[in-house]
């Protein structure tokens, strides 16, 4: 069941008197319950934005976001990228968890949100820090629970964490997704996690979604040329199981000149471009979406 309608949704930040950037360029998709939908793109390409917008804390230039239930400070719940700046160093775990369950008049305790993250109940005592950095992100996850929400946003939830404990925290919002039935935004950097975790990719590039499909489709079968470009420099721990032979070279960037601001935004950077990528880009494909207008033709795909 779709959770989450998001329409046109754009983001225009003004940096100086007459200089403006479009952070997030009309984007549109839905967020579905208990399917995790990973967002994707290199730094700067605007997927905070639109995690943030969802969060209700940076404010849409336009577009809509709609949700099913009609109470969205509850039903829609964010984990930051950091665990060390979210949990305040003044209040113990067991206060941290209990605001929210008294705010949303909730009932269960902070022993059992503890629990349902895998930590011990006594923890509830203890400040935030004498805890780990996977232990907090742990009380972060079970903060955003309190309200049981709807939907949860994950903002680069491991990024700042240690490697060796990545995948338990990642497994763990996976666990509470099919649990509670989550709509979970999953945004990342990393295409081998989003293609593990979540059931669909959107792949964005300076503020557009290019590309977006099943998981595996993009991931594996990439139709835009900036996603070609990320699997191939992503490391892939399972190409060589799957494919070998698959992965190439990186191919040398092509960028000259101030970066263009119509047509295909990508075009300066892109290997194949011809021509008409200065034009309107047109949107290919149904499940599989890709803003390219190589693909009808589709000598950018990769066998
Ligand atoms: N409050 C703001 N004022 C001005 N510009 C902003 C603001 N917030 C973000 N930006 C700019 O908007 C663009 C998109 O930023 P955003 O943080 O959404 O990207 P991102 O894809 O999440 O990057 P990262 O992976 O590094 O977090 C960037 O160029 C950024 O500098």
């Amino acid at each position: 069941m779709t959770s989450m309608t998001v329409s046109h949704l754009s983001k225009t930040f003004k940096l100086a008197r007459k200089e403006w950037l479009k952070a997030v360029d009309d984007v549109s998709f839905e967020l579905t319950s208990g399917a995790t939908t990973a967002l994707v793109g290199e730094s700067g390409s605007g997927k905070s934005t639109i995690a943030r917008m969802l969060a209700r804390l940076v404010r849409p230039t336009s577009g809509e976001i709609l949700l099913e239930t009609s109470d969205y400070r509850k039903d829609v719940q964010m984990v930051f990228q950091d665990p060390f700046g979210s949990l305040n160093p003044a209040h113990t775990i067991g206060y941290c968890l209990r605001r929210p369950l008294e705010i949303h008049k909730q009932p269960g305790t902070a022993e059992e949100l503890l629990e349902r993250v895998n930590l011990p109940a006594a923890y509830a005592r203890r400040y935030p820090h004498e805890l780990s950095g996977g232990q907090r992100q742990r009380v972060a996850i079970a903060r955003a629970l309190a309200p049981r929400p709807k939907v949860l946003l994950a903002d680069e939830p491991v990024s700042m964490l240690d490697v060796s404990i990545r995948l338990e925290i990642l497994n763990l919002i996976d666990r509470l997704k099919r649990e509670e039935d989550l709509a979970v935004l999953y945004v990342t950097h990393d295409l081998a996690t989003a293609r593990h975790f979540a059931r669909d990719i959107m792949v964005m590039y300076r503020g557009q979604i290019v590309e977006r499909g099943p998981a595996d489709d993009v991931i594996l079968a990439p139709g835009h040329p900036y996603t070609q470009l990320l699997a191939e420099a992503a490391p892939d721990p399972w190409a060589a199981h799957e494919a070998p032979g698959r992965r190439r070279e990186p191919r040398r960037e092509r960028g000259t000149g101030p970066p263009v601001t119509d047509g295909c935004l990508f075009r300066t950077r892109c290997p194949h471009a011809v021509d008409a990528c200065a034009d309107e880009i047109a949107v290919h494909g149904e499940e599989h979406l890709v803003r390219c207008v190589l693909r009808e033709s589709e000598p950018a795909r990769r066998s």
